[in-house]
């Protein structure tokens, strides 16, 4: 048992070690975070959605924005699609599971803002369907994918491909990621001296 667990933790590593090595990685999440900070700025708001694991990341995500992370600061515009299960049985129900987010991004997006696809084989229907609404709505389209980034690669306007095809390690690197880019957001968007009382957070 012990071997399993030495083999999987080692094996997580592994893939964050890709991801570090990845300069393309780091470089979107910049322009991402640099991009989020601007557009929840000008007014606009961030969109998220996932299936299972990463549905739990999105509200995980989400949760960082309109609470916080690293430093005490106003709420900051960001929706799971994954929470309102009135919507989610009642688009599932009457129209297919494979227009649950799309039909909120048709409710909820608007030009300008920014939808977020989380789904480590890029490939999940759902997801797919709300991206390519959410192109002819004029969002900005992301996808935090893995594998070979699946159709959503070829969709998105961003992406962050973890470079791995095992579900879980690139979960697990994408929960890494997603709190680093929500700490880039606060620091883009309330400037380094904002979260000089780190402190704060305890109070
Ligand atoms: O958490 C896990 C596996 O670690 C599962 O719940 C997983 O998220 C589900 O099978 C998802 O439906 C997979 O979808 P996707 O990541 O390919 O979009
Ligand atoms: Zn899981």
């Amino acid at each position: 048992m012990k071997s399993v667990i030495r083999r999987q933790i080692a094996q997580s590593i592994a893939t964050l070690e890709a991801v570090l090595a990845d300069e393309r990685i780091a470089e979107t999440l910049v322009r991402l975070s640099e991009m989020t900070a601007a557009t929840m700025k000008s007014g606009g708001k961030l969109l998220v959605a996932g299936n299972g694991g990463s549905a739990a990341d999105a509200q995980h995500l989400v949760a960082e924005f309109v609470g916080r992370l690293t430093i005490s600061r106003p709420a900051l515009r960001a929706v799971a699609l994954t929470v309102d299960t009135s919507i989610l049985t009642a688009v599932g129900n009457d129209f297919s599971f494979d227009h649950v987010f799309e039909r909120q991004v048709e409710a909820l997006g608007a030009p300008g803002d920014i939808f977020l696809g989380i789904s480590t084989s890029g490939n999940s229907k759902n997801i797919v369907k709300a991206v390519k609404l959410a192109n002819q709505m004029g969002l900005t389209t992301v996808g935090f994918s893995g594998n070979d980034g699946g159709a959503m690669a070829e969709l998105c306007q961003l992406n962050i491909v973890i470079p791995s095809s095992t579900t879980m390690n690139i979960q697990e690197s994408h929960l890494v990621l997603e709190h680093i880019y929500c700490m880039l957001v606060e620091l883009c968007y309330f400037g380094p001296e904002f979260g000089s009382k780190p402190q704060a957070l305890a109070e």
